[in-house]
C-alpha cells in the first residue's frame, strides 16, 4: 500500500479541448525529416560524455544511417563541443547533403560563440532555446510571460544579424525551441513561436523549425498529439513553419507520443539511437524507423545492421542496450515458452512452403534477417518451452523430421532435465540428450548392438508372398548373438528373429522414414513406435546410410529404451 497521497501529491495533466482532433484518423505514410541529437542531447545526459573518437564513431555512424541533419553538439557550453565542430568542418568531414545543428541557451555571449564554431560549414542550423512552461517562469526565470518572450527575442535578433554577416560562407537555418513546451500553456507557446518568426523574418523559402519539445513527458502521448494538432492549427504563417517534435520518454511512451505527434502534422523528428538521453532517454530513432518500416513505409534511415548500431551505441554512451529493447535487444527474437516457439515454426514452414513475399509469422513483427538477425536464437529451450521448439532445433540443425508423438515424448525428456537443473539447454545440449536417447547402443544404458545382418527372400516354400529371411549379428551387454527368423519385410524378420531368440516382443505401431543431406553425407533416419514387452508406445530411433540398417537400428533403439527406469 503507497503511503503517500498521491492525489494530494500529484495531479493530473490537463486534457486538450480539440473536440474536432484530425490526427487519430490519420496514419503514417511517410518518413519525416530525421535529426539526431545523440551527439547533443544524448551527449549532455552521459556519466562520461563522449570524447572525440567517440564523437567521431558515432558521427560517421550517423551519416551512414542517413541522417541528413545532426545536432553535432553545444559549442558555446564546452571547448570539447566547440572543436569537435571545428574538426568536422576544417577536416571537410560534412558531406555536402547533410546539415550540422547547434544548440545555444539564448544569452549573446553564447550565441556569438555558436557562430564562432559553425563558421565556414556549408550549411548550419541555429538552434536557439528558452524555457516558456509555466513552472520554469516562475521558479527558474521569475518572469511573466513578456519578459520570456523578450528572453527569445534577443536571441532571434542576434542570430539573425549574426547569419546574415555569414551570408555567402555559411548558410544558416533557424530552429526555435519553447523548451518544456509540453508545460506551456498552447496560446503562449504560439505567440512566443509567432513573435520569434517575425524576429527572424521567416518565410516558406526560409522557415523556421519550430522544435515542440515534450522536454518532460508529462502526459498520455495522445495529449501531446492534440498540442501539436492545437499548435498547428492555430499558429500563424503554418507554411513558413518546419514543426518539429523532441519528445523525451519520462512516462516510457515517447515512441508512441513521436508516432502520433507526425499523425497530428510534425513534420520531423528528434531523437537519439536507442533512446540515449536526459532522465529516461529521448525517443528512440531505431524503433521509430523500424516501426515504420513494419508497416511498409521505407523509414529513410539505414538500421538494416542493429547488431553493428547497438555495438557503436554501446562503445560511445558507455551504457547497454537492454537485451528487451525494442528490434535491437539480445532476446527479442527469440521465444522460450512452448507455445510461442510451436507457432513460430509452423509459421515459419509455411511461409517457406508458400514462398508469399509478405512476412507472416506468428509472434514475429518483423523478419530478423532485415536488421541482420539470424534464425539461430529465435528458438531457444528452457522449462517454459515445448514440444514444438524441441523439434525444431531438431530440424533446423540435425535435419529431422520427428513424427509428432516422437514430439511429445522426447519433449518430456528434456523437460526433465531443464526442470532438474533450472537452466536453459543449448542446441548441442539437446542434441546430445536425443543421440544418448535414441541413438546410442552397446552401452549399459543402452546395451542392445546391430553388428552386421543379411536378408535372403524366402524360396521354395509356397504362399512365401515376398516373404524374407533375415540373419544379423546383435550384441546384448557385449555378448555377440547370432539371429534368424522371417518376415513381412527385414524389420518384421528382424523382429521375429529377436523373439526366437531372446523372447523380447516388440509390436511395431508406425513407421516414419526420409532421408538426411545429400551425395556423401545422404542417411536415413528410421523412426518406429513399438510396445517392447507390454511397455510403451515407445519409439526407436535408427540412423544409417542404409535405408534397412536404419530401420533395425530403430528396432534395437525401441529395445533399449524400453529398459529406461521409466518404462519399468
Ligand atoms: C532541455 C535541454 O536539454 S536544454 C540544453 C541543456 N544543456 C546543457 O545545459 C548542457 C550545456 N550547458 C552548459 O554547459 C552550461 O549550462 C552553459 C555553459 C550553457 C551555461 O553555463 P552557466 O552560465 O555557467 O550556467 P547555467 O547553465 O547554470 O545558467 C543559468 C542561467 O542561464 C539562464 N538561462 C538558462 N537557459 C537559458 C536560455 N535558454 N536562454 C537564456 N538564458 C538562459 C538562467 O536563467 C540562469 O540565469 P541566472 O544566472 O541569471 O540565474
Ligand atoms: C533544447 C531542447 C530541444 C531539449 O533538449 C528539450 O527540450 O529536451
Amino acid at each position: 500500500m503507497n503511503t503517500v497521497d498521491c492525489t494530494t501529491k500529484y495531479r493530473p495533466f490537463a486534457p486538450v479541448a480539440l473536440p474536432d482532433r484530425q490526427w487519430p484518423s490519420r496514419t503514417i505514410t511517410t518518413a519525416p525529416r530525421w535529426c539526431s541529437v545523440d551527439l547533443r542531447d544524448g551527449n549532455q545526459a552521459l556519466v562520461e560524455p563522449m570524447g572525440w573518437e567517440r564523437k567521431l564513431r558515432l558521427w560517421d555512424t550517423l551519416i551512414a544511417m542517413g541522417f541528413k541533419e545532426i545536432e553535432v553538439g553545444f559549442p558555446a557550453a564546452s571547448q570539447t563541443d566547440f572543436d569537435f565542430v571545428r574538426m568536422l568542418i576544417e577536416e571537410n568531414r560534412i558531406p555536402q547533403d547533410v546539415t550540422i545543428q547547434v544548440l545555444t541557451q539564448s544569452r549573446e555571449s553564447l550565441i556569438a560563440r555558436t557562430f564562432e564554431a559553425v563558421r565556414g560549414a556549408p550549411h548550419a542550423i541555429i538552434h536557439l532555446y528558452n524555457s516558456t512552461s509555466t513552472l520554469q517562469r516562475r521558479v527558474v526565470f521569475g518572469l511573466e510571460e513578456d519578459g520570456i518572450i523578450d528572453i527569445a527575442l534577443k536571441g532571434a535578433r542576434l542570430i539573425r544579424e549574426l547569419a546574415a554577416d555569414m551570408a555567402g560562407i555559411t548558410k544558416i537555418s533557424y530552429e526555435y525551441s519553447p523548451e518544456s513546451f509540453t508545460g506551456t500553456e498552447l496560446p503562449f507557446a504560439v505567440r512566443i513561436t509567432e513573435a520569434v518568426m517575425e524576429a527572424l523574418g521567416v518565410t516558406p523559402d526560409n522557415p523556421l523549425i519550430i522544435n515542440l519539445p515534450a522536454t518532460v513527458e508529462m502526459s498520455t502521448p495522445n495529449i501531446y498529439a492534440d498540442q501539436i494538432e492545437w499548435f498547428a492549427r492555430t499558429v500563424k504563417n503554418r507554411d513558413a513553419l518546419v514543426i518539429s517534435v523532441h519528445p523525451h520518454n519520462d512516462r516510457g511512451t515517447a515512441v508512441a507520443a513521436a508516432e502520433l505527434a507526425l499523425m497530428a502534422g510534425a513534420d520531423r523528428v528528434e531523437g537519439t539511437l536507442f533512446g540515449n538521453g536526459e532522465r529516461t532517454g529521448n525517443v528512440d530513432v531505431v524503433t521509430l524507423a523500424l516501426n515504420m518500416f513494419t508497416q511498409g513505409v521505407d523509414p529513410k534511415l539505414d538500421v538494416a545492421n542493429i547488431a553493428s548500431l547497438v555495438e557503436v551505441s554501446e562503445y560511445c554512451t558507455r551504457l547497454p542496450v537492454h537485451p528487451r529493447h525494442p528490434y535491437a535487444g539480445e532476446l527479442v527474437y527469440t521465444a522460450f515458452s512452448g507455445s510461442h516457439q510451436d507457432a513460430i515454426s509452423k509459421g515459419l514452414a509455411a511461409l517457406r512452403k508458400s514462398n508469399q513475399a509478405e512476412w507472416e509469422v506468428p509472434y514475429l513483427p518483423i523478419d530478423p534477417a532485415d536488421v541482420g538477425r539470424g534464425y539461430e536464437a529465435v528458438i531457444r529451450i528452457n522449462s517454459q518451452s515445448g514440444k514444438g521448439g524441441v523439434a525444431y532445433i531438431l530440424e533446423r540443425d540435425h535435419g529431422l523430421q520427428t513424427p509428432r508423438k516422437l514430439r511429445i515424448e522426447f519433449s518430456e525428456t528434456i523437460q526433465r532435465i531443464t526442470d532438474t537443473e533450472e537452466r536453459e539447454l543449448n542446441p548441442g545440449e539437446i542434441w546430445d540428450a536425443f543421440e544418448t536417447d535414441y541413438l546410442t547402443s552397446g552401452t549399459e544404458e543402452s546395451p542392445w548392438r546391430l553388428v552386421e545382418y543379411t536378408t535372403v527372400p524366402v524360396t521354395g516354400s509356397e504362399g512365401s508372398d515376398g516373404k524374407r529371411t533375415l540373419v544379423a549379428t546383435v550384441e546384448k551387454g557385449g555378448e555377440s548373438v547370432k539371429v534368424e527368423g522371417t518376415g513381412n519385410g527385414p524389420i518384421d524378420a528382424f523382429v521375429n528373429a529377436l523373439k526366437a531368440a531372446f523372447g523380447i516382443q516388440i509390436q511395431v505401431l508406425d513407421y516414419h522414414e526420409h532421408s538426411v543431406g545429400s551425395g556423401a553425407d545422404a542417411h536415413a533416419i528410421c523412426y518406429l513406435e513399438t510396445i517392447v514387452d507390454d511397455k510403451g508406445p515407445l519409439f526407436g530411433v535408427g540412423r544409417h546410410t542404409n535405408i534397412v540398417k536404419a530401420s533395425l537400428h530403430a528396432v534395437l533403439s525401441a529395445a533399449n529404451r524400453s529398459l529406461r527406469a521409466r518404462y519399468k
